[in-house]
């Protein structure tokens, strides 16, 4: 049974629909709900997107079938239609006239850019981001612009040559064929070419009998045999709904329980690599050397009584250290500079490739670090925070620099990733592995944090050997607690102090009250340090409260005096720790 099925759903809001192409007519769609869940296994692989492909005539009802499903799955996270009318050749001048004349042939094969299809389908199946082409019916021409997209779950390809590339057919978990009668299919097709393609009647037929009805004929009918299933192209609910089940049986099977795996697995490698003498020898994990004075910074910072305003000096200084740290792991570019006197100096530059992503909310203090240290980095942020009845974690958003979304230089990047520690370690997997799927390379991502449990070594090293972490300790507990929450103020993401900044961002009372009023007048005192807004929290606040409003931050509650504990919440603590770093930084 599918995970959030039974879910009563005020926890899963209904998600959105929107139409990313701008494009008028544009089919494409996708589907966000309220995070998506890990797309890959323990060994950081990533399971492939399932993939629904359906063909039939021009107008027989192919993207009402796909929008259909689409929303009988609500549930999932991110399903996406994929037109093929995006996919049109980009066309000459001349071809463009024959085209309003209606004497091109837009319904062979080869009017369809296949390859390109493919390969975003094929990237987008194994969780890449890719960049999609735009195309405009009514200028008959691709345009300038293309679309980012990263995160489908379940992807429906739509187009009446779905199934006619074997290339295309290979990467469909299922095949369905729309069949419509002809007369039906012309009639829809004047009326809606009329509304939405702004072409006349005349036009219409002309187009259908020299090239529409020949290529359903030589081309479209004849690919239903490719087809696993039939769907009639009207009254066709019974098909869908067959359609759907099948669809959620298979995604049933692909659902994992991510954190508690990996916290048993952490376990068991734990005493292994012990019992071998092996703890904390990997050379990928760069442990601060244990100073006196590093030991004091530590006890402070694990000391309950330490007041608020201790604890932010003393995470900022270490910040510092941790990030003065990763940056010896960075190869120096040699760079000459003049001297006030004239003279050239032979020095060292910084990476200009190096970028930061902060973990969202924990991530925060390291990005006020990695500010001090080199003042106009990029810094993109991730939010992910846990699900609250399972514990997995959960990605909510990511809004990363802009040489990690392209692709000509993700490459290149060095990516500094920020969290002020690592539990189970499911969190930095999430981040690293968004990281991955936008083509940044394994041995490029340095993970920065305050503490990490021994376990979360095993699991991140495990699935990611090529990393390097930097950490100024590491603890030897990790522990799983149940802790109450009143459903009605549900607190997300406090598992091991992992991500939890969606929290903050849906209660008003907390963003634009008191408590936020505190933390900026300590932003306040830091010249040249981003407050924590700057660092993506604005970015991430409109969607999030939208989706999100029912959410309220259960702590706040407390102090408040509300009560009503409903159920408990699942989270893995690192012992002995430093506690809910996220809550004593900003709270
Ligand atoms: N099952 C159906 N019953 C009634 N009208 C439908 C049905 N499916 C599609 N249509 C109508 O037919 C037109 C074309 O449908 P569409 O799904 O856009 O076709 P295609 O994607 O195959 O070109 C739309 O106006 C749509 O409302
Ligand atoms: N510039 C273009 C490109 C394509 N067409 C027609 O679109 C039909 C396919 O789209 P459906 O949404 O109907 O599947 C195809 O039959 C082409 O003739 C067009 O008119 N102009």
């Amino acid at each position: 049974m599918a995970r959030h099925q039974h879910d009563p759903d005020h926890l899963h809001p209904r998600p959105q629909l929107q139409s990313w192409i701008s494009a008028p007519g544009s089919k494409n769609e996708v589907m966000v709900s309220h995070g998506r869940a890990p797309w890959y296994g323990p060994d950081g692989k990533n399971i492939e997107a399932y993939v629904v492909g359906i063909a039939g005539g021009s107008a027989s009802g192919k993207t009402s079938v796909a929008r259909a499903i689409l929303s009988a799955l609500n549930y999932i996270p991110t399903v996406l239609i994929l037109s093929q009318d995006s996919f049109y050749n980009a066309h000459t001048d001349e071809e463009i006239e024959l085209a309003f004349n209606n004497d091109l042939d837009l319904d062979h094969p080869d009017a369809i850019d296949s390859s390109l299809f493919a390969k975003c389908l094929m990237d987008l199946k194994q969780g890449k981001a890719t960049e999609i082409p735009t195309y405009s019916f009514v200028h008959h021409q691709r345009m300038p612009e293309k679309k980012y997209i990263y995160g489908a779950s379940v992807i429906i390809v739509e187009g009446i040559m779905a199934l006619q590339s074997p290339e295309l057919r290979d990467l469909y978990d299922l095949k369905v064929f729309v069949n419509c009668d002809s007369d039906l299919m012309l009639a829809r097709r004047i009326k809606r070419d009329v509304q939405e393609r702004g072409r006349d009647v005349d036009g219409i037929l002309d187009q259908y009998l020299r090239f529409v009805k020949s290529s359903y004929d030589n081309f479209v009918q004849p690919s239903s045999r490719y087809a696993d299933i039939i769907v009639p192209g009207s009254s066709n609910q019974l098909a869908i709904e067959l359609l759907v089940t099948h669809v959620k049986r298979q995604l049933d099977t692909r659902s994992l329980r991510f954190r508690k795996m990996l916290a048993q697995m952490g376990d068991d490698e734990a005493e292994v690599q012990s019992s071998k003498g092996e703890e904390h020898s990997d050379k990928q994990v760069v442990l601060l050397e244990q100073t006196n004075q590093l030991l004091g910074l530590m006890t402070i910072l694990r000391d309950r009584t330490t007041s608020r305003g201790d604890f932010i000096f003393y995470a900022d200084r270490l910040s510092t250290i941790v990030v003065e740290k990763a940056l010896t792991l960075i190869p120096c570019q040699p760079k000459t500079v003049k001297t006030p006197l004239g003279v050239d100096y032979k020095g060292t530059g910084g990476d200009d490739q190096l970028v930061g992503v902060s973990i969202l909310r924990s991530g925060g203090p390291f990005s006020h670090g990695l500010r001090r240290v080199i003042r106009d980095i990029p810094i993109g942020g991730m939010l992910i925070q846990s699900d609250p009845k399972t514990g997995e974690p959960l990605l909510l958003k990511s809004d990363l620099p802009h040489s990690i979304k392209s692709t000509e230089t993700s490459g290149e990047v060095k990516v500094l990733l920020l969290d002020s520690q690592m539990g189970t370690g499911a969190a930095a997997m999430m981040a690293i592995r968004v990281l991955l799927d936008h083509g940044v390379l394994e041995s490029n991502i340095i993970f920065l944090t305050y503490l990490i449990a021994k376990q979360a070594i095993h699991s991140v090293l495990r699935a990611f050997p090529s990393i390097h972490i930097v950490t100024a300790a590491i603890d030897p507990g990790l522990d799983e607690m149940h802790i109450p929450y009143n459903r009605s103020t549900l607190v997300l993401g406090e598992s091991a102090g992992e991500a939890d900044f969606a929290v903050r961002l849906i209660d008003g009372d907390l963003t634009t009250g008191g408590l936020e009023g505190e933390r900026e007048k300590v932003d306040d005192q830091r010249e040249g340090v981003q407050s924590e807004k700057e660092l993506g929290a604005d970015r991430f606040k409109v969607p999030i409260k939208r989706e999100m409003e029912e959410l309220k931050f259960s702590r706040a509650r407390e102090r408040r005096g509300d009560d009503g504990a409903f159920g408990e919440k699942r989270a893995w603590v690192i012992s002995p720790g430093m506690g809910h770093i996220g809550d004593r930084y900003y709270m």
